[in-house]
């Protein structure tokens, strides 16, 4: 420190906010102020969103420490902890703390933040009945877990559910109550906040929506809540998670300007000059935030401010959300809902468990959902943020890809195309550009670059893509990031890690996570189905199938449809069916008012809309097998009528194809998988855009593979000219197995066929003792498995998992 500061300025809130703004004045104007900081909390300056991963067990309280307190003597100021400041003297400007200690500012700035709204209700105040907003509260969740068992968070928002994954954690069971019916609903359109809703109930999670709390009973402490409508739930920790309200009781009785929030203008002045307010207490523009990027920005401004720095002030800010649920992907910004004057695009695929919505106004991005896969979030944001007219793009942004680009081009790809002034740091507001210039610069880990730029200091979600960058343009470094991980949760790629499951022997999804060091301890939506598809694929005779690993359509043997009912497709071999069994599926869709049955374009018959409570039943009275429709396997054999009808047919396509569908059902594959046989070159079952088509020539058959007919229509290429029926069953076995143990999990054949080469798998597949081995291996897998429906219909555990969600039992006054 040089000369001694002339000016006294005190912060009154040691919190996220008012601490980043004097670290950018100390940054812009080291010698200005001589800095007295009062924070309520006995704690030094921590982060307080990562006390969801606290509770999560992601993190420890000591990891979330922002500045140390050597780090404020270090900055010679006078920090007071435990000090809540109750007065505020505008007259002699100085603040009164509760135990007496006062300090005279020239400059005061009020960032105290907001308290959780508590519920006004009969009960509130009993012991077991917190919020979630500080280290106590996380520490007074932590204890209540080691004696009771039943925990009920009020508030289906971000911060309910943070708090519901936190207490599922500590071996709670958790309900959430919500008033709305769906969750997320200010952040999330019903779609998405649906596929969320199936995803955390399979991690356990239970859901009360609709749910108007209007009561906790108990004795001394909660025993349960009374709701609206006369039922009630049992809970012995109650946390409530509804909202929050700004601090501003001192500053109403120190006179400033309070509406919501304490009113601030464009450089967060108060309406007392030389007084000021940042953060979550303020409301600029008539909002106030709850989330550390616009706060960020605003104690930006301010600093500039305090510094004498020009600025033109701070504007507002459009915000975007993630969720911090291991295994959840859910990503919001901007105006997401349908409203007058905007347009909406959307696509949803049940299968990968993923969703996108894009809002347009005026030919501008105003919004975005990302389900699933939130990998583009940031470049949306940008897009949102900067207002340019994405007229004529709107494809590209919906799809995620530039036309003509690779549907699923790498991570590293996308990095190195992104714009140098996107931002990668939402809550920090840091650029591509800026985390590049520090790689340039020398920084060699994350963990450097957070100390250089604060990118992924605040909840973290930006890790992956900072080390992405890192691995990009680390001096040395090829374009291509030297490892590529497949996913967030892990720098391994897809053959590392099955190099060391088969090294080490690992035999389960949470021993792979463990051993190999996930840096999110229960994976994600994309790396857990992955490794139970690896592991399934390695060890066919002793792995048994990890179900909570799996999408929800996977789980429940049907396809969840967008109104939360399910489709249920029962296999129809080669397309062929039987009075007999068309009656029964009449039977059973009368029965059950299934509200559609309609034929799919791989010649089944789709019963749409049926209720999941009614899906054992539905699957018991058709008696036929699964068809699968719902899974990464085999779905349909497509047939022409061929030589049994057809004039020009030369060969049995009905036959052939019932036979390879009857051979390969219940494949699990990386991809789903469709095939098809035709009976002569017309090739009326389009077997050449299927992953394995078959056409009859004269005298044999041509195989094709690698075809595709959906977003990216690909051609199919001959692999193979064949005599026989069984050289076909045998050329088919091999290259689906070839396909299974070398493509990436979620990779279809085209995008595989087109990346590794056609001739390569030729390669491998022409050799007769290796296509022999492939085949045994094929076999050795189909071996042991067996059909789901029949596996549920006959285990009453297994049919709980379709029974309703929890009862919640009227209470007896
Ligand atoms: C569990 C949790 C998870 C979250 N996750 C995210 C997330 O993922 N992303 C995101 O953007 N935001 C998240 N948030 C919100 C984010 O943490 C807040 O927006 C941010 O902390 C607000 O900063 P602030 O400085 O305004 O208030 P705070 O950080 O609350 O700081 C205010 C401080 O002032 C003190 N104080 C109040 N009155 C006085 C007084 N009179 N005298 C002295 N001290 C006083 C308080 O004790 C407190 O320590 C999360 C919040 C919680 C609780
Ligand atoms: N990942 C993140 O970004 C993150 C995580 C946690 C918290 N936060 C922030 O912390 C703050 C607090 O979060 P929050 O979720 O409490 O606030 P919120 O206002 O975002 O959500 C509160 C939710 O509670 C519901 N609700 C209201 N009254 C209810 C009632 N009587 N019964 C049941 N449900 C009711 C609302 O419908 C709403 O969905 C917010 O500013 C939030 O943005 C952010
Ligand atoms: S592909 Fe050939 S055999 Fe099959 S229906 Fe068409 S014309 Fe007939
Ligand atoms: S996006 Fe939250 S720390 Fe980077």
């Amino acid at each position: 420190m040089g000369l001694k500061p002339t000016k006294k300025l005190v912060l009154i809130g040691n919190g996220m906010a008012g601490m980043r703004t004097v670290e950018h004045v100390l940054k812009l104007a080291p010698d200005a102020y001589e800095i007295t900081v009062f924070g309520a909390e006995p704690h030094p300056n921590y982060n307080r969103i990562m006390l969801s991963s606290v509770l999560a067990g992601g993190a420890d309280l000591k990891d979330i420490v922002i500045n140390h307190p050597s780090w404020y003597a270090e900055n010679w100021i006078k920090l007071h902890l435990s000090e809540e400041i109750v007065k505020i003297n505008n007259d002699k400007r100085r603040v009164i703390s509760a135990s007496g200690i006062e300090a005279d500012y020239d400059v005061l700035i009020l960032a105290t933040g907001s308290s959780p709204f508590m519920l006004p209700i009969p009960g509130a105040r009993k012991e077991g009945v917190i919020g979630f907003r500080d280290i106590n509260d996380c520490e007074r969740m932590m204890k209540a877990s080691r004696h009771y068992h039943k925990a009920a968070v009020i508030g289906g928002g971000l911060l309910g559910l943070e708090a519901a994954r936190g207490l599922l954690h500590l071996g709670m069971e958790a309900s959430v109550v919500h008033i709305h019916p769906y969750l997320m609903e200010r952040q999330l359109d019903e779609p998405a906040s649906r596929m969320l809703q199936r995803e955390l109930e399979a991690q356990g999670m239970k859901f009360l929506l609709q749910k108007q709390t209007a009561g906790i009973y108990g004795q001394r402490r909660a025993e349960g809540l009374e709701f609206a409508d006369g039922s009630s739930l049992a809970a012995d920790l109650i946390v409530m998670a509804v909202g929050i309200r700004p601090n501003v009781d001192l500053a109403k009785a120190a006179g400033l300007k309070v509406e919501r929030g304490i009113v601030v203008d464009d450089h967060m002045e108060t309406s007392v000059p030389g007084v000021y307010a940042v953060g979550e207490c303020a409301q600029h523009r008539g909002i106030t935030y709850g989330l550390v990027a616009p706060l960020y920005e605003q104690g930006s401004v301010l600093a500039k401010r305090l510094a004498g720095v020009e600025t033109p002030g701070y504007t507002g800010s459009v915000t975007s959300t993630k969720l911090k649920v291991s295994g959840v992907d859910v990503f919001s910004a901007g105006f997401f809902a349908d409203t007058p004057g905007t347009r909406s695009l959307r696509i949803q695929d049940e299968l990968d468990g993923t969703y996108r919505k894009i809002v347009l106004q005026d030919d501008k991005l105003v919004g975005a959902v990302l389900f699933g896969d939130t990998s583009d979030g940031a470049s949306l944001f940008a897009k949102i943020k900067s207002g340019e007219s994405v007229a004529g793009k709107e494809k590209e942004l919906l799809l995620g890809y530039a036309p003509g680009q690779a549907a699923n081009a790498s991570p590293a790809s996308r990095l190195a195309a992104m714009a140098g002034d996107e931002i990668v740091c939402g809550c920090n507001g840091v650029t591509k550009e800026t985390i590049v210039n520090a790689v340039k610069n020398g920084c060699t880990s994350v963990g450097e670059i957070k100390a250089c730029t604060k990118a992924s200091g605040s909840c973290g979600g930006c890790k992956p893509l900072v080390e992405g960058l890192l691995q990009l343009y680390a001096e040395g470094s090829s374009l291509e990031p030297v490892k590529e991980g497949i996913c967030g949760c892990t720098s391994l790629g897809r053959d590392e890690i099955i190099a060391s499951i088969k090294a080490m022997g690992l035999k389960s999804v949470k021993e792979v996570m463990n051993v190999l060091e996930w840096r999110e301890p229960e994976g994600c939506t994309k790396c857990r189905p992955a490794l139970n598809y690896y592991l399934g694929m390695l060890w066919p005779s002793d792995y048994t199938d990890e179900k909570e690993s799996r999408f929800a359509n996977e789980r429940y043997h049907a396809n969840i449809q967008k109104d939360g009912t399910y489709s249920v497709v029962p296999r129809i071999y080669g397309g062929v069916t039987s009075p007999a069994d068309l009656k029964r599926i009449a039977a059973v869709a009368e029965k059950y008012d299934v509200p559609m049955v309609k034929f799919t374009g791989g010649q089944r018959i789709d019963l749409l809309g049926v209720k999941k409570e009614d899906l054992p039943k539905v699957w018991e009275e058709l008696n036929m097998p699964s068809g699968y429709a719902y899974g990464k396997a085999l779905r349909t054999v497509k047939t022409c009528v061929g030589s049994t009808f057809c004039r020009f047919g030369t060969q049995d396509s009905i036959g052939m194809g019932v036979r390879l569908e009857k051979a390969f059902e219940r494949l699990n594959t990386p991809g789903k998988v469709k095939l098809a046989v035709s009976g002569c070159p017309r090739n009326c079952a389009e077997s050449t855009i299927k992953d394995l088509g078959v056409i009859a020539i004269d005298g044999g058959w041509e195989i094709y593979v690698g075809g595709n007919g959906g977003v990216k229509v690909r051609v199919a290429e001959l692999l193979c000219m064949v005599k026989t029926e069984d050289e076909v069953v045998e050329w088919t076995a091999a290259f689906l197995q070839y396909y299974r143990e070398q493509a990436g999990w979620n990779e279809r054949t085209a995008h595989w066929v087109e990346r590794v080469g056609l001739e390569s798998i030729k390669g491998a597949l022409e050799n007769h003792e290796e296509r022999t081995a492939l085949v045994e291996r094929l076999e050795q897998t189909l071996s042991r498995s067996t059909d789901p429906w029949k596996e549920i219909v006959q285990d009453a555990e297994l049919r709980k998992n379709f029974e309703p969600l929890p009862k919640v039992e009227p209470i007896m006054k």
